[in-house]
């Protein structure tokens, strides 16, 4: 026991750089830092928010407990009259899904972004003091990602001056709503439009479903929770739900009405805005998960790189620092390194990335508050594609780091199953990530085209008016060092967007309709849209290391992660790189050859970076990822607790073992 505890500290002594510095730069600032420090302490010591017991509770007991949590956490907050801020960052840590998350992350956002500034001041200061939940009830049994094809209807009555909310067939059932099943009073509802004969399309409405007094559903609602769900705790223990109007009146003013309203004589007015604000809660919570994709990695990061400085297997006996003989740590096989470095590398690079799209999405913000919807398009695209982008790797990489950890990984107690089964919907909520990336290549399209209007490209597409330039010049490398500078790296990700981009532009015009273009091209334009997010995750990265980073050693560390991020998607997307001509098979090697330089040069820094996240043992949940790295009698713990062991012979026995047996013993005497 005290070997292992020796080891990683031994692993901490070796780090180059200073971890403390390091945390203020993951954390994004020393005030956010301080602050997600302190509140991460604060659930940790509170019995109130246990969470290991999670595996084995029904469900049932695990919906309760996620109830008594989320009030607790509201008791909490009031008692310590917390800020928005640190409110938010309790609600993080506590790390429990329950309906809070719909209703601060989706209900209070589509309607800050979809009501009038009247309807505001009605519905958000009920929503803030949790007078009443809300929900988030777009998606339906029978479309999802189709949005212009939801069924509900909401029809203008108007003699009474008021909507019938309605669900005409079975597949318009809403179905999927976080906190709708049980607990959401009220929900933003999608639906169709109609007045005066005519459909107008999706538009939200406020809607009112249970009594606030029996929690009862109202008078024509029909209400429930949709079942269990993959993996045991993990999503299970929200109740996402159904949902079913018939002819349900709401007041004409609970249509969210900042886009388009319809005024009392039945007559649909459009405002000024764009029709896609509609969509803004969609726009906002995908910003959000990008930054969630960091956190779910570089939780499952910590957990396999710190298990892997302990886990020893094989190898010519080698002396530790006291001198004794001991295998090899896995953590220093170059297979273990190869799978596990370019995830931590990741992790750090989704969070930059993540820091940059809050600031492009701020600015957004700012810009339609003041009528200027120029960069919404491209905010929409980088929202999308990242979001995509982020939570395919990351769901991808919890599953290697769950493998990463041998057959310990498994077991509930390493907190890698209930990881990857509570983020892996991350693909699939808040649009489907394959959906998402044809949104981009739509986008990128578009920019081309508007390329021979003479349109200058912005932001994240501005490297496009390099077209001509882009599209001919040859990589640089001739040396594995070579691969070290980022305007070289830089240069080969943009060649290698551009001309996927272009060669999808060029193909598409060889189709009958550019409709038939796009759906025959469709896995081409994924790609290219991939290659984009992927050149926008690296220049971030890069634009990063230019900014004034301070503390002893870290910026070098930074540069290492950057590398390694960057040559392992070369490796990864070789195929696109050579067959783009980007580089030469030649080059590629040399990229080979200095990640793996790259990985040496990382080794001994790797307990240190993961430290640098300053997850508490109670966030990360895990035996295997204990900051203390006490793993095996912790492991032995850990399994004595689990309810089978409450008994030495198990409930059964005399029922279906005994007989069994004794039935042998007497086939055996005949
Ligand atoms: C407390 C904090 C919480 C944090 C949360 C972290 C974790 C929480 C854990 C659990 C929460 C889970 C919550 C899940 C919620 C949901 O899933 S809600 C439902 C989400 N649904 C979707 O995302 C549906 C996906 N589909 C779509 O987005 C669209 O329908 C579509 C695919 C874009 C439709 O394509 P279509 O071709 O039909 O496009 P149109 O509708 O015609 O669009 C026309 C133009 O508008 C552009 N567009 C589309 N969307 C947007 C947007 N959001 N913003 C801006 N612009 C948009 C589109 O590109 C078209 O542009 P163009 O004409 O110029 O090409
Ligand atoms: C855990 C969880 C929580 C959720 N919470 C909410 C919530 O709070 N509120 C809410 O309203 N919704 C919620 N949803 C629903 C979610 O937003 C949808 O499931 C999601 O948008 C995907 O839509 P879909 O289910 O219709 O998938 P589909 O579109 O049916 O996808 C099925 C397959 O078809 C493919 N596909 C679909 N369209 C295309 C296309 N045009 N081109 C190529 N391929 C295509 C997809 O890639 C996928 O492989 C939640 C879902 C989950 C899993």
């Amino acid at each position: 026991m005290e070997r292992i505890m020796d080891h990683l500290a031994h692993e901490r002594s070796k780090a180059q750089f200073s971890v403390e510095e390091m945390k203020i730069i993951w954390a994004g600032s020393l005030h956010a830092f301080q602050v997600s420090d302190r509140i991460a302490r604060l659930v940790a010591s509170d019995p109130g928010f246990r969470k290991d017991n999670r595996a084995v509770l029904s469900r049932k007991e695990l919906f309760k407990s996620a109830l008594r949590k989320a009030a607790y956490v509201w008791k909490r907050i009031n008692e310590l009259a917390l800020s928005e801020e640190e409110a938010s960052w309790l609600r993080f840590y506590v790390d429990e899904l329950a309906y809070a998350y719909i209703h601060w992350g989706m209900f209070v956002p589509a309607i800050k972004g979809s009501a009038t500034e009247e309807q505001q001041q009605k519905w958000l200061p009920l929503a803030n003091n949790m007078q009443i939940i809300g929900t988030y009830a777009q998606t339906e049994l029978g479309h999802g990602s189709n949005v212009r094809g939801l069924e509900t209807t909401a029809t203008f009555d108007q003699e009474t001056d008021e909507f019938i909310i309605h669900s005409p067939t079975l597949t318009s059932s809403k179905w999927w709503p976080g906190g709708l099943g049980k607990v959401a009073t009220h929900a933003v509802v999608y639906a169709r439009l109609i007045t005066d004969g005519q459909d107008y399309g999706v538009h939200g409405f406020l809607v009112q479903i249970r009594s606030l007094d029996d929690h009862f559903p109202l008078p024509g609602v029909t209400v429930g929770d949709i079942g269990m769900k993959f993996g045991s705790g993990a999503f299970n223990s929200i109740d996402n739900g159904f949902l079913r109007f018939n002819h349900v009146r709401i007041p004409r003013n609970q249509m969210l009405m900042k886009v388009s309203r319809v005024t009392r004589q039945g007559k649909y007015v459009e405002s000024n805005v764009p029709k896609q604000l509609l969509y803004g809660a969609m726009v906002y919570v995908r910003q959000i998960i990008v930054a969630d994709a960091s956190i779910a990695l570089s939780r499952a990061v910590c957990i396999a790189t710190r298990y892997s400085a302990v886990r020893r297997q094989f190898g010519p006996p080698h002396e530790d620092e006291n001198g004794k003989g001991v295998e090899t740590q896995v953590i220093d096989y170059k297979t273990q390194q190869s799978r596990l470095f370019p995830l931590l590398a990741s992790a750090y690079a989704f969070r930059f990335v993540g820091e940059w799209l809050k600031w492009l999405y701020t600015d957004l913000i700012q810009k339609l508050e003041a009528n200027d919807f120029s960069t919404l398009p491209e905010a929409h695209a980088c929202t999308a594609g990242l979001k995509s982008l982020t939570t395919s790797a990351a769901a991808d990489g919890i599953k290697e780091c769950w493998k990463l950890c041998g057959g310990h990984g498994y077991l509930s107690s390493s907190g890698l199953p209930e990881l990857y089964a509570a983020f892996v919907p991350a693909c699939t909520y808040e649009g489907d990530n394959i959906v998402l990336l044809l949104q981009v290549s739509r986008f990128l399209m578009k920019t081309i085209s508007q390329l021979q209007t003479g349109k200058k490209p912005i932001g994240t597409t501005a490297y496009m008016a390099h077209v001509e330039h882009l599209i001919q010049c040859r990589c640089t490398v001739q040396k594995a060092e070579d691969w070290l500078n980022p305007s070289v790296i830089l240069e080969a990700f943009e060649a290698r967007a551009i001309r996927l981009s272009v060669a999808c532009a060029e193909n598409l015009t060889k189709f009958a309709t550019p409709l038939q273009g796009f759906s025959e091209l469709s896995p081409d334009l994924v790609e290219a849209a991939v290659a984009h997010c992927q050149l926008i995750v690296v220049s971030k990265f890069i634009e990063k290391l230019q900014q004034n980073i301070e503390g002893n050693g870290v910026k070098q560390q930074l540069e290492t992660l950057c590398n390694i991020y960057c040559l392992n998607l070369i490796h990864k997307h070789l195929g696109d790189f050579l067959s783009t001509g980007s580089i030469s098979p030649k080059q590629a090697s040399l990229a080979s050859d200095q990640l793996r330089s790259r990985y040496s040069k990382l080794r001994s820094n790797v307990i240190a970076l993961v430290d640098a996240f300053n997850y508490t043992d109670h966030f990360l949940g895990s035996v295997l990822g204990r900051y203390d790295g006490n793993v095996y009698p912790k492991l032995y713990e850990e399994a004595w607790k689990d309810p089978l062991n409450d008994s030495i012979v198990p409930d059964g026995y005399h029922e279906y073992i005994q007989p069994l047996l004794k039935q042998q013993l007497q086939n055996a005497r005949l």
